[in-house]
């Protein structure tokens, strides 16, 4: 998959794509990730890439010749067709759904605001998708593109080991992810492991793990579970955990 990202800060995008799974999955080919700056396609002596908004009022907004000039170099620098992505508090929430969608496709081209963000004209012309991903103000989009740079470059194929594949699983089914221990046993404050998980009886672990997933799904997040048809399983272990944890 290729990732261009339009941006003022391109030395933070390319920061936030060279560590950990993206970054390997960089390494691997599986992802590439190109930043763009507008400012490289200013032509005054002060290459300015911000303007006063039209109605006067505070703010700035950016200048539309250089992120026009922007999205023409980065539309061609590639043949593919890419998906033009706003990332801006007027967009539609990101969800793992929408992220597992944006994964399967070739280009995605992420377009970072700054200041009071970019003329609604260009919006029209050259935007596909707007998507914010919460409802809270930043500075800038470059947050909300690397978020989305993190979210579909770790579901590239070959991107998770073994070892990180169950984080790819675990929120797949809409459900929040059950509790889990490492070293010691008992630890200094006298807690222990759940003694299911020490147990080695896998089939257990397992209907524990999706016990506590749905449970805590029912506690902290009952929108999640509203959205979901759970299987008679599922019921079963969810009355499970509503009973004790009422009891
Ligand atoms: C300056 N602002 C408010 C602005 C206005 C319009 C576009 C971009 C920006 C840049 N800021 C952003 C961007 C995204 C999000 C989000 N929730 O995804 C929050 N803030």
């Amino acid at each position: 998959m290729r990732i261009d990202v339009l941006t003022l800060f391109p030395e933070f995008i390319h920061a936030a794509a060279a560590v950990g799974v993206v970054g390997r999955a960089q390494q691997r080919g599986l992802i590439e990730v190109a930043a763009w700056n507008p400012r490289d396609f200013t032509h005054d002596n002060y290459r300015r890439v911000d303007e006063r908004t039209f109605g006067g009022g505070p703010g700035m907004v950016m200048s539309t010749r250089p992120l026009t000039d922007c999205l023409a170099a980065i539309r061609t620098a590639v043949p593919e067709p890419a998906r033009v992505i706003y990332l801006t508090p007027q967009g539609a929430r990101l969800t793992q759904r929408r992220v597992r969608e944006l994964a399967l496709l070739p280009r995605l081209a992420l377009v970072c605001g700054r200041y009071e963000g970019i003329d609604e004209r260009l919006i029209a012309r050259e935007i596909d998708e707007e998507i914010s991903i919460g409802d809270y103000v930043l500075s800038g989009g470059e947050l909300g593109a690397a978020v989305i740079i993190d979210a579909v470059g770790r579901l590239q194929p070959g991107a998770l080991n073994d070892a990180d594949s169950a984080a790819h699983d675990s929120f797949e089914d809409g459900l929040l992810d059950c509790p889990h221990y490492t070293r010691p046993e008992v630890d200094a404050q006298g807690d222990a492991v759940p003694a299911v998980l020490l147990s080695g009886d896998h089939a257990a672990i397992a209907r524990w793990r999706r016990r506590e997933a749905l449970g805590r799904t029912w506690l902290r997040r009952p929108d999640l579970l509203a959205r979901m048809t759970l299987s008679r399983a599922d019921r079963a272990l969810l009355d499970d955990f509503r009973r004790t944890w009422l009891a």
